[in-house]
């Protein structure tokens, strides 16, 4: 195949930031994406509708001239989300969802929260009124090994909260592991976001050669026999797996540090990544219905009318990317990729 013209996608896990990095990294989702789910650990994160409503604003007010996105926003749960602010949520219909955070598990979570069971109160608001509960689905205890906490995370919280909330929508944010597949595929009501990362890469790619901070992200890269189950997972047709490329982007400066921060950049090129991904078990004719359809048939929203085209043509990824006062690394820099969006 030389040609791929599919229905233009959407990203349900996007983080955009604010400010001059929103401004530089905006464009590179528009191009590809017509919505995106914005994720709210901004500093300080977006906690209420009004937060929401003038995040939104600044994300419309930065798309480039003539061109057209949607922002579906999130609010952040804290201990001290009230189910008042749920019902708020839901009714002013730009808030598509509620993020989860354990406190201190990954990026900007300081505000977390710090017991999931204190939030039921919340959950069973939202689970009245709709409104999708989005996981960052890793315990943070220091007892649990850095690979096994999404694991432990299913076990201690996941499962049981299914249990005390059967019908609360949930979408397992970007699944690493293959008993995150697993319990997907086994529970009701349930579904997941993969990112380019974790179809193409496993753990290896951490230390090839030396430490290599811009694929670190979290959940952090698993073995081989993951990224397989998760591959097989994406390109099966099923429903409950979509794409959220969990674009996170930080200064070059940041993740290039005695203490780097989490989170790879793929924004610029993430449907040639998944491209690259779905081809390589030959399933590019399964990236329409994960890109394009099973994301907005679990929000239940339209799906996107236009199309967009992927044409097999070998071009490098930039070193870097201007972004704030230091540079933005994307997702495999340097390197050659065979797929380009027209
Ligand atoms: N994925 C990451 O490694 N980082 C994300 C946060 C997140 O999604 O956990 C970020 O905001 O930088
Ligand atoms: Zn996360
Ligand atoms: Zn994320």
């Amino acid at each position: 195949m030389q040609k791929l013209t599919i229905t233009r996608p959407d990203d349900w896990h996007l983080h955009l930031r604010d400010g001059a990095a929103l401004k530089a990294v905006l464009p590179h989702t528009v191009r590809q994406f017509a919505r995106a789910i914005i994720m709210p650990n901004l500093k300080p994160p977006v906690r209420t509708v009004a937060d929401a409503a003038a995040y939104r604003d600044r994300i419309l007010a930065a798309i480039p001239d003539g061109q057209r996105f949607e922002p579906l926003m999130t609010l952040y749960l804290t201990d001290n989300t009230s189910p008042e602010e749920i019902i708020q949520a839901k009714e002013s219909q730009f808030v598509k969802a509620v993020k989860y955070y354990p406190a201190g598990a990954t990026t900007n979570s300081d505000l977390g929260v710090t017991d999931i069971r204190q939030c039921d109160r919340v959950f069973e608001a939202m689970q009245q009124v709709d409104l999708p509960l989005l996981l960052h689905g890793e315990v943070t205890d220091q007892d649990v090994d850095m690979f096994d906490r999404e694991k432990a995370f299913i076990e201690r919280h996941l499962i049981p909260l299914k249990q005390r909330f059967p019908n609360l929508r949930v979408v397992l944010e970007h699944v690493t592991t293959s008993d995150a597949v697993q319990y997907v595929l086994s529970a009701n009501n349930i579904a997941a976001t993969i990112t380019p990362q974790h179809l193409l890469f496993n753990r290896n790619i951490l230390f090839q050669g030396g430490i290599r901070p811009h694929f670190y992200c979290l959940p952090i890269l698993k073995r081989e026999e993951h990224r397989l189950a998760l591959l097989q997972a994406a390109t099966s047709g099923n429903p409950k797996f979509f794409l959220g490329t969990d674009s996170a982007p930080h200064p070059r400066n940041g993740k290039e540090s005695s203490c780097g921060c989490a989170g790879c950049y793929s924004a610029l090129h993430a449907m040639e990544l998944y491209a690259e991904a779905f081809e390589s078990v030959d399933a590019l004719d399964q990236l329409e219905a994960f890109a394009s359809f099973f994301g907005p048939d679990f929000y239940q929203l339209p799906r996107n009318t236009e199309q967009i085209t992927l044409t097999r043509t070998t071009w490098r990824v930039p070193d870097e990317v201007p972004f704030t006062e230091s540079g933005l690394v994307p997702l495999r820099a340097g390197q050659e990729m065979m797929w380009q969006m027209a």
